[in-house]
């Protein structure tokens, strides 16, 4: 058998072995340039605690799920504490639909009676947590996962939401019946949790004043949790770049005032709303800034975190100096 491994190059050869070497240094090189460039970010960051919403659009695809839970557990292994509240949106709507339940949203919230409400607890205390569990523990991460039931973590309310009847003005409250809204957040559990170097993953339900079972937009949930637990960042991964304006065109940063105008003049609608709502309460709650990013883009956790680019759209109270602070 010919040895062709040890045969010396033709000078040819040599050339093409000599470029491929440099192409390979230089692509080794900006990989360590790239790696170099986070480590202000990584200080910015460490022992910081950020929470993460996962939303059900950003889980569908089986490779994205886990270039997610990688970036969790890098995050974690460089000194971040990250909290991954999660949705579920479009798994509680297939099993209702296996199941012939009808459901319908008003202003991005699920109309939720009590036959509803068993669904919802089911998908996201159950498959949809696990699996989010799971793919972080695949990836040599430590995962708990727990609901807002867990050690009284999140006590809620029945959402009261006003409305004006367009024809008669005379404001009604809307009964979407099993919806909370976050009352008295305990972080005790989520603070034990990270404590002991797990990463915690919870689930937006919400026990009520009678100890039944709240289904809480998972945007809201993530905000009283971010505000709970003084958090330096929420991020909220969707399934679009982030706040599109009129042309579709994506808004890069905008402050709370200008995010209301959005939703005032309709360019924001449906669950982009409940997002947006969320996002104000949690800056004007002294969370430094929110943003709103891309799950289906892979690794957008870390592009946000730790690049000088960072990704999606920024919301602050006050835009400084008419400038972004992407700067560590
Ligand atoms: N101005 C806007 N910019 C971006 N998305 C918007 C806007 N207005 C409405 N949306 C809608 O909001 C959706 C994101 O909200 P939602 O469906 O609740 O996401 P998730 O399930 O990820 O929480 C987008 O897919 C988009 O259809
Ligand atoms: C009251 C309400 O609407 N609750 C949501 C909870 C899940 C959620 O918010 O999931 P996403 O983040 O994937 O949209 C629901 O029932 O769909």
């Amino acid at each position: 058998m010919t040895d062709t491994t040890s045969k010396p190059p033709s000078g040819q050869d040599t050339d093409a072995t000599g470029a491929a070497l440099t192409d390979a240094l230089g692509s080794v090189h900006d990989k360590a340039k790239i790696l170099s460039e986070a480590l202000p970010y990584m200080q910015r960051y460490d022992r910081e605690t950020v929470v993460v919403k996962y939303g059900g659009h950003a889980m569908g695809d089986p490779e994205l799920a886990k270039d997610f839970a990688r970036d969790v557990v890098l995050l974690k292994q460089a000194g971040v504490n990250p909290v991954v509240v999660h949705g579920g949106g479009p798994q509680i709507g297939r099993l209702l639909e296996r199941l012939n339940i009808k459901s319908e949203f008003q202003d991005g919230l699920r109309v939720t009676d009590r036959q509803t409400v068993d669904v919802v607890e089911m998908v996201l205390a159950g498959s949809v947590n696990k699996e989010i569990v799971s793919a972080i523990n695949d990836q040599g991460g430590k995962a708990v996962g727990i609901c807002g039931k867990d050690a009284n973590l999140m006590r809620a309310k029945k959402l009261e939401r006003r409305v004006r009847d367009p024809d008669s003005n005379i404001e009604k409250v809307l009964d979407l019946g099993f919806v909370g809204e976050p009352g008295l957040v305990e972080p005790h559990i989520i603070d034990v949790i990270i404590q002991s170097d797990l990463i915690p993953v919870v689930a937006p339900i919400g026990v009520g004043p009678e100890g039944e079972t709240l289904n809480i937009n998972a945007d809201t949930f993530a905000a009283a949790i971010a505000v709970a637990l003084k958090a330096k960042r929420l991020l909220l991964l969707t399934d679009v770049d982030g706040v599109l304006d009129k042309d579709g065109a994506l808004v890069r940063s905008m402050t709370t005032s200008e995010a209301l105008d959005l939703i005032a003049d309709g360019t924001i609608t449906g669950g982009m709303i409940p997002k947006i709502e969320s996002c104000i309460d949690v800056i004007s709650e002294g969370v430094e800034a929110v943003v709103i990013i891309n799950g289906k883009v892979p690794h957008s956790v870390l592009l946000e975190l730790f690049t000088e680019h960072g990704a999606g759209t920024l919301i602050e109270r006050r835009r400084p100096h008419g400038y972004r602070t992407r700067q560590p």
